[in-house]
């Protein structure tokens, strides 16, 4: 396959689709729900108590496969919407994204996807992160 070929595939399709996608989002849920943490924040403590993890990682892989330029359509909040009440800090940002980090590389997303994907994370950080 020729380099124009694959720089025209979109990042939903080089990460492989929807079945790596949901596998990825998964562990990364149920690592963030048990991280001590990120559960410090009393707030984000309770959410993840009243809200079902199988939920979050359903909104989470469409919403990735959408962005990535998959075929899912997100019906969830905004990311402002569904994270103002959590008082998410600057340092629980950063817990999260080592801990994306580390599932990224448990399955050996390459290099160039896994940058992408992080921008694309990054590129929502001011609507979730509300404290310093
Ligand atoms: C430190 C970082 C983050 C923490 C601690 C966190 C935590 C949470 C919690 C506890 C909820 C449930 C809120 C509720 O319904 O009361 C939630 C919802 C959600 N989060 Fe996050 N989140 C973080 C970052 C992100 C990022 C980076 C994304 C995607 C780019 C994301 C996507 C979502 C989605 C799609 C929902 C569901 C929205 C809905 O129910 O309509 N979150 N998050």
């Amino acid at each position: 396959q020729s380099t124009s070929e694959s720089e025209s595939r979109t990042l939903y399709q080089r990460l492989g689709g929807l079945m790596p996608i949901s596998v990825v989002v998964s562990d990364l849920i149920d690592v963030l729900v048990t991280d001590p943490e990120i559960n410090r924040n009393p707030a984000v403590d309770a959410a993840r108590k009243r809200v079902p993890a199988p939920y979050l990682k359903f909104q989470v892989t469409a919403q990735v496969c959408q962005v990535t330029g998959g075929p899912c359509k997100y019906t969830g909040r905004s990311m402002k919407e569904a994270h103002a009440h959590l008082n998410i800090t600057e340092d629980e940002w950063q817990r999260m994204i080592t801990l994306l980090k580390q599932v990224l590389a448990k399955h050996k997303v390459p290099a160039q996807e896994s940058r992408e994907l992080l921008d694309i994370v990054n590129s929502t950080k001011p609507d979730i992160v509300t404290r310093p």
